[in-house]
């Protein structure tokens, strides 16, 4: 666990921030002194969040914010500023997801994940980058995929192929801005319990099962997993760490052997 005060004086975007992972790094966050910004459809879910933070003496500005929606995008970026003064740290968290057969998926169907997810991804960073690049100040950005980016992922080929175009993007840019201080990495989570992936990915305690089988550790990660590794990342520790994959999954994408590693 990183020491209090990490993030002091940080001012961090979450995307997503109201539930699940991003709730959980929001709170990471808060603990370690950043001042968050929780950005979702929900204000609802947004509020709870940010008086869980306030209960334990943080501070989160709440933006309710579609980031398929470049024009709320630049709402949110605005609103920041204004009440901050800044920003340091932007996590595209938000994500949709649902399983569906390839050929049985509608155009809709696609454009809402391929937009929230890969869309939506670019429009906060370009926002949010351009804000640093035209104040001369770099920054840190972290997306949060899926091991599918790179192994696919049946059943779910809107999310697969928006989250490989999210790592490619990471990859880029870490790259094309790195000259600008900006930093640009990944965490691609596992199965993780206790978010809103449960509804849409296993909804029954059999399909959970089936799930926890595939995974060597024999478990499902947590969203507080998630949210220490999310707070390194951004921190100055990884400060030489840019365009990386941080894999937090119980060894489920390298598979099992064929003579060990059975459950
Ligand atoms: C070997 C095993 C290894 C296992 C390893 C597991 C690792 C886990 C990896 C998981 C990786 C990623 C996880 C996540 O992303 S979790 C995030 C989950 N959270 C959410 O999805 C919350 C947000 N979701 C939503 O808002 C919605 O679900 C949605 C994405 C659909 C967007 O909502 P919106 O209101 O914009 O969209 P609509 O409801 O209007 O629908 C748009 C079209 O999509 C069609 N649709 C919606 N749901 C389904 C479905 N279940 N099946 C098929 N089609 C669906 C809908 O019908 C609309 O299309 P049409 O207009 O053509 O009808
Ligand atoms: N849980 C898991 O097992 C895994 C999760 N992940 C990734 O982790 C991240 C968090 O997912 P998780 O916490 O599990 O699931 P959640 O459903 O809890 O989180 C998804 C968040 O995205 C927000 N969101 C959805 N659409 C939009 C939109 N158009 N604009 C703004 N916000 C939006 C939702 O809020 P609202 O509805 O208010 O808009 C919600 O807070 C996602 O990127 C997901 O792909 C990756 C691998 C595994």
């Amino acid at each position: 666990m990183l020491p209090a005060g990490t993030l002091a004086d940080r001012v961090a975007i979450i995307t997503g921030g109201g539930t699940g992972l991003g709730k959980a790094m929001a709170l990471e966050f808060a603990r370690l002194g950043a001042r968050v910004v929780l950005a979702s459809r929900k204000q609802e879910n947004l509020e709870k969040a940010a008086a869980e933070i306030a209960g334990r003496g943080g501070e989160a500005l709440v933006v309710p914010t579609d980031v398929r929606d470049p024009g709320q995008v630049d709402n949110l970026v605005n609103r920041t500023l204004e009440r901050f003064g800044k920003i340091d740290i932007l996590v595209n968290n938000a994500a949709g997801n649902f399983v569906c057969p390839a050929e049985e998926l509608s155009v809709n169907g696609w454009n809402a994940v391929v937009n929230i997810v890969l869309n939506g991804t670019f429009y906060c960073t370009r926002a949010v980058a351009r804000h640093w690049i035209g104040q001369g100040r770099g920054g840190n950005i972290l997306n949060i995929i899926a091991t599918y980016a790179w192994t696919g992922g049946p059943g779910t080929v809107h999310s697969a192929a928006a989250k490989a175009g999210v790592l490619a993007m990471t990859r880029t840019l870490a790259v094309e801005w790195a000259p600008r201080g900006i930093r640009v990495n990944c965490i691609a989570p596992g199965p993780v319990d206790g978010t809103g992936a449960a509804p849409q990915l296993w909804p029954t305690e059999e399909a959970r099962q089936a799930v926890i089988q595939a995974v060597p550790l024999g478990r499902m990660g947590t969203p507080e997993e998630i949210a220490h590794a999310a707070a390194y990342l951004v921190s100055d520790y990884a400060g030489f760490i840019t365009g990386e994959v941080l894999t937090i999954d119980g060894g489920t994408w390298l598979g099992r052997g064929l003579f060990k590693g059975s459950r």
